[in-house]
């Protein structure tokens, strides 16, 4: 197989075996009637991977097949801790097969069948008992998912969140070197999917404990993901940081995934409490403003996106406008489609993507290296929460 996507294959310069973070070196082929999954790629194991793509595009398939639940897998997976120990999972060139339990390996899916008979408490226990050399704190775990109150409950009485979160730290006390999570909030509601996910950052933080996410939704995988891989029809076809990788799917034509937009994470400036504004830092000439949120006092940078089709064009700097963001950029790429036009503006050494209609673009004369200023409201601004 060739096309190998590599780390961050569009700007990190360095592998992830050069900076000595673990990685799982996959190269498989999973054949079903009239499906295959054909993935060659080295994922590094840091933080938490967003896994994305339109269903059936073979994400659950992979997941499995790392867990070690595919029977008609070829090639080899490998789990590699630094330049000096790897762990092969499979390989079936050498025929070696490391079963499912023996992988260290974590997955916790939309419906993780629970002891329903067992407390919560039982329920965690028993994962315990059959880690061996357990190292975790049972009471951290407890509290890490928040489920002191509800050690004596029955999990069958529990609601969906709730076993969620036994079905998380019961993964985790299983103590596995990478967690896999296959749309686990995918039967819950807001507010439990908001808790989750803080969980889950949290616990990736607290433990270091890399994770693999299954997702139909890129809010949710950008609230938590630093990296994105976009599966289709069983490929890769695209990987990296997650930013970047939103940017790329808005150059594509063919994007019928994404909504175009600018997704950032930024250091925080300033909270103006008395305005209601919070200032980050885009480089070291430009600000923007949002709006601000009680939670952004714990945070000291933000991730945010901000629709293309929120942003508008003016050629001249907008002096009396109630709009807060003006930011002066250039337009280095103009894209037709339909009746509207996507630009890229590039402010600093950011891109921002801006739709506006075909008829205003000729109406304003736009041309590439054509310097223009972007404007967009501090509520256009969308955050989430760390
Ligand atoms: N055991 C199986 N036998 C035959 N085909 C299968 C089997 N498991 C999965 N497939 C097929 O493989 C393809 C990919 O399935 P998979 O569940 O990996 O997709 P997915 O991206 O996770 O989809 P979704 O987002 O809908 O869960 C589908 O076309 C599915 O029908």
């Amino acid at each position: 197989m060739t096309n190998k996507h590599v780390v961050n294959a569009i700007d990190a310069p360095e592998t992830a075996k050069q900076a000595n973070i673990a990685e799982l070196d996959i190269n498989i082929k999973v054949n079903y009637q009239q499906f295959t999954l054909a993935i060659d790629l080295s994922i590094p194991l840091t933080g938490i991977t967003g896994i994305f793509g339109h269903s059936a595009s073979g994400k659950s398939t992979l997941l499995r097949a790392i867990a070690g639940l595919e029977k008609s897998l070829l090639g080899s997976i490998t789990l590699t801790n630094n330049a000096l120990a790897s762990n092969t999972l499979v390989n079936t060139e050498q025929g070696y097969y490391l079963k499912p339990e023996h992988r260290q390996v974590g997955l916790v899916f939309q419906n993780s069948r629970l002891f329903g008979h067992l407390s919560v408490f039982g329920n965690l226990e028993y994962a315990v008992k059959r880690c061996k050399n357990s190292q975790l704190n049972l009471n951290e775990i407890i509290e890490l998912t928040e489920l002191s109150n509800l050690l004596a409950h029955r999990v069958d009485e529990l609601s969906g969140g709730q076993q969620q979160r036994v079905a998380l730290a019961r993964a985790i006390l299983a103590e596995p070197k990478l967690l896999l999570l296959d749309e686990p909030l995918s039967a819950l509601d807001q507010h439990s999917k908001s808790q989750l996910l803080k969980m889950m950052l949290t616990i990736q933080k607290r433990l270091n404990l890399p994770m693999l996410y299954v997702s139909h939704s890129l809010a949710e995988l950008q609230q938590v993901c630093d990296n994105l891989l976009v599966l289709a029809k069983g490929k890769v076809v695209n990987f990296g940081n997650i930013h970047q990788v939103i940017h790329q799917f808005n150059r594509y034509k063919e994007n019928d995934i994404i909504e175009h937009q600018t997704s950032l994470s930024l250091p925080i400036k300033a909270i103006n409490a008395h305005h209601g504004l919070t200032t980050l830092v885009l480089n070291d000439k430009q600000d923007i403003y949002l709006a601000s949120d009680e939670d952004f006092q714990q945070q000291t940078y933000l991730r945010c996106f901000i629709l293309a089709s929120d942003i508008s064009i003016s050629l001249t700097e907008p002096s009396n406008s109630s709009i807060v963001n003006h930011l002066l950029g250039t337009i280095n790429a103009i894209s037709h489609r339909d009746n509207s036009v996507l630009l890229t503006v590039q402010c600093g050494t950011q891109d921002f993507f801006v739709t506006i209609s075909a008829f205003s673009q000729q109406r304003l004369s736009l041309s590439i290296k054509q310097p223009v200023y972007l404007q967009f409201k501090a509520g256009a601004v969308r955050t989430f929460i760390h």
